[in-house]
């Protein structure tokens, strides 16, 4: 079986070497970059790739012999799903293989703000986090967030219309939405049908916010308006608004980078255990198909052998945490700060944005986190709060 993989995939070699290891026949090539060459493509059967490549009808046309084809990300829609389907290939995604690390992501953005303020943020004081999309990366920012205390709801009009039992509440009143002190987004790119979200936050939505609002987007670029953010920086609009995601990638915004309190080159998924969660789940799913067996290692496994992975310090606290020394905890393990420096000294240019995501510093997750025992975890609300902050 011929594979063809990009290269950023970690552990991808292995994996195949795997394959190969228990007795099949797999041919192995790697590409660089957004796409695939012509060459590789004519040839390949399985192909693995990341949110950069575009399967459309032009790259089916130069795979004729492709089969089955994996993505390691949650998001779908740089594969054009129905030529795929039309071709008969065969096609998986990872579902929530970074949710964690996205949930770290937005806990990091509060660690940070907690940090600069000496307080949780809170405009309103009452503590109002609204999730938008109610799936694996919303519920795991939503989990964060109530770590911090902060009372949480999930706008998500599709599971609320859908009457099904779903794993958190949710509700459709975008009114609630609009009126939190925290906006943390986690919707897939929909241009059309009954809930859309391209341009869900638009100019006019943006522009009711009140001062202060914490704005955060981690799911895809079009779902907030640039322009609206020009409008609303243009009326000096005190908008807190952290971007993880950009309308035009691998073009980021930087007219708005003054006005941003923080920006990252789409890195909230890709802490070590989310890419390499990808890529194992691409080999499972793709040797499953294939009626392989294969002994793969489990995550874990892969990630106890990876030598570059961050060891998170001991905590010792012997008494219950404030929000700022909570908050310092959470940037011991994961800054964004540091990924916000090094988008700003970057050059803001496409090849500049892929090159940050590519040799992107391996990152642990907040589930790594160690506390030396102490009375506190086990007193009140802290045992919740502290499962809650690490995801589980
Ligand atoms: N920045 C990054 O590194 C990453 C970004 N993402 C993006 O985040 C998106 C969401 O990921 P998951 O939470 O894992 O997906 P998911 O499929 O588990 O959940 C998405 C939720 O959004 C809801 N939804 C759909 N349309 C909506 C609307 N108009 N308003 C409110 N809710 C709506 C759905 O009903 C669903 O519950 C992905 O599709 C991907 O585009 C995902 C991982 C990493
Ligand atoms: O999973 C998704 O969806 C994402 O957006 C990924 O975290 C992006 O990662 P890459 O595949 O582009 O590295």
């Amino acid at each position: 079986m011929r594979i063809l993989a990009d290269a950023s995939m970690p552990l991808v070699e292995k994996l195949a070497s795997l394959c190969q290891a228990a007795g099949y026949a797999v041919e192995f090539d790697t590409f660089q970059g957004r796409q695939p060459n012509a060459a590789q493509l004519a040839v390949a059967e399985v192909l693995l790739i990341r949110s950069i490549t575009r399967v459309d009808q032009t790259l089916l046309d130069q795979a004729p012999q492709l089969r089955w084809l994996g993505t390691a990300t949650i998001g779908t829609e740089h594969v054009d799903t129905d030529a795929v389907q039309a071709r008969g290939i065969c096609f998986h995604s990872t579902p929530g293989v970074n949710a964690q690390a996205v949930g770290d992501y937005v806990a990091s953005a509060i660690a940070a703000l907690t940090e600069h303020l000496g307080h949780l943020p809170s405009r309103s004081g009452r503590k109002m986090a609204a999730i938008v999309g109610a799936g694996h990366t919303g519920r795991a920012a939503g989990s964060r967030l109530r770590a911090f205390g902060y009372h949480v709801s999930y706008y998500d009009p599709p599971i609320a219309a859908a009457f099904t039992e779903h794993p958190v509440p949710v509700h459709a009143d975008w009114q609630r939405v609009v009126d939190a002190d925290v906006i943390s987004i986690h919707v897939p790119l929909i241009a059309d049908g009954l809930y859309p979200t391209v341009g869900l936050f638009d100019e006019t939505t943006l522009l009711s916010l009140a001062d202060d609002t914490i704005l955060i987007n981690a799911s895809r670029g079009p779902v907030v308006s640039e322009a609206g953010l020009r409008a609303a920086k243009a009326r000096e609009q005190q908008l807190r608004v952290i971007l993880d995601v950009w309308e035009h990638e691998p073009i980021i915004a930087a007219d708005l980078l003054p006005y941003l309190t923080f920006a990252t080159p789409h890195i909230a998924g890709h802490s070590v255990a989310g890419k390499v969660g990808g890529t194992l789940q691409l080999f499972q799913l793709f040797t499953q198909w294939a009626g392989w067996t294969v002994a793969f290692p489990d995550l874990a496994q892969l990630l106890g052998a990876m030598a570059d992975l961050p060891k998170p310090p001991v905590i010792h606290a012997e008494r219950a945490p404030s929000a700022v020394e909570l908050a310092s905890w959470v940037l011991s393990i994961y800054d964004i700060r540091a990924d916000d420096e090094r988008l700003r000294q970057a050059p803001a240019t496409a090849s500049e944005f892929d090159a940050l995501r590519r040799h992107y510093p391996a990152r642990a997750e907040l589930s790594t986190l160690q506390l030396q025992p102490a009375a506190w975890q086990l007193e009140g609300n802290w045992p919740q709060r502290l499962r809650l902050l690490k995801g589980s």
